[in-house]
């Protein structure tokens, strides 16, 4: 399936979690079985190409793509979770997003030391959520230098935020302007 044709599968519902937000929902992408396997696909391909020797997916979205891409590679899937989640003990970061703030947590056990790690999620926008993953991920000895997305919001400046971060950025749709 094309890139456009994955595209066309993406629902856009207007002012949704708040007035001026226009929701990219992936709902419908996923309802798709081949859409949703291309999409998996083409994500699998550019962790692989990046060496990926485990995924990490941030609650809730990222495990829907992050766990498929994991399973096909054959590597560990490491979940970075929203607070108080995790029954062990954790490291945690605070953070910004298009519509409020969050909090991340993962279980630092989860990586080796020097491992590399690919982060994978449905959606970048400002970028927030991915540099919070990155520094925890990097706190546990992960070495990041790579993220995946089914979808970028160029006009949100998430690929400056990574980029500034050391991290490589590679979306397989954006929306700007639409
Ligand atoms: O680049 P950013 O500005 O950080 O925004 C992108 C993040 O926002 C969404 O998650 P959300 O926190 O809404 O949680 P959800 O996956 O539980 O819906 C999306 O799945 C990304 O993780
Ligand atoms: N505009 C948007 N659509 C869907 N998920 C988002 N996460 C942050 N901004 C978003």
């Amino acid at each position: 399936m094309a890139p456009d044709e994955i595209k066309a599968l993406v629902r856009t519902i207007p002012d949704f979690p708040a007035p001026g937000i226009q929701f990219r929902d992936i709902t419908t992408l996923i309802g798709n079985g081949p859409g949703f396997a291309a999409t998996v696909e083409w994500l699998t391909t550019r962790a692989q190409d990046a060496g990926a020797q485990a995924i990490a997916g941030m609650e809730a979205r990222g495990f829907i793509f992050g766990a498929a891409v994991a399973a096909r590679l054959g590597v560990g899937f490491i979940p970075v979770r929203k607070p108080g989640k995790l029954p062990c003990k954790t490291i945690g970061v605070d953070y910004a997003l298009e519509y409020g703030s969050d909090r991340l947590e993962m279980d630092p056990g989860a990586v080796t030391q020097g491992q590399s790690v690919v982060i994978v999620d449905d959606l970048l926008a400002t970028g927030g959520t991915a540099c919070a993953a990155t520094t925890l991920l990097r706190q546990a000895g992960a070495v990041v230098e790579t993220a995946v997305f089914v979808i970028d919001l160029p006009e949100l400046g998430g690929n400056a935020a990574l980029c500034a971060d050391s991290i490589t950025v590679a979306a397989l749709m954006a929306f700007a302007g639409e």
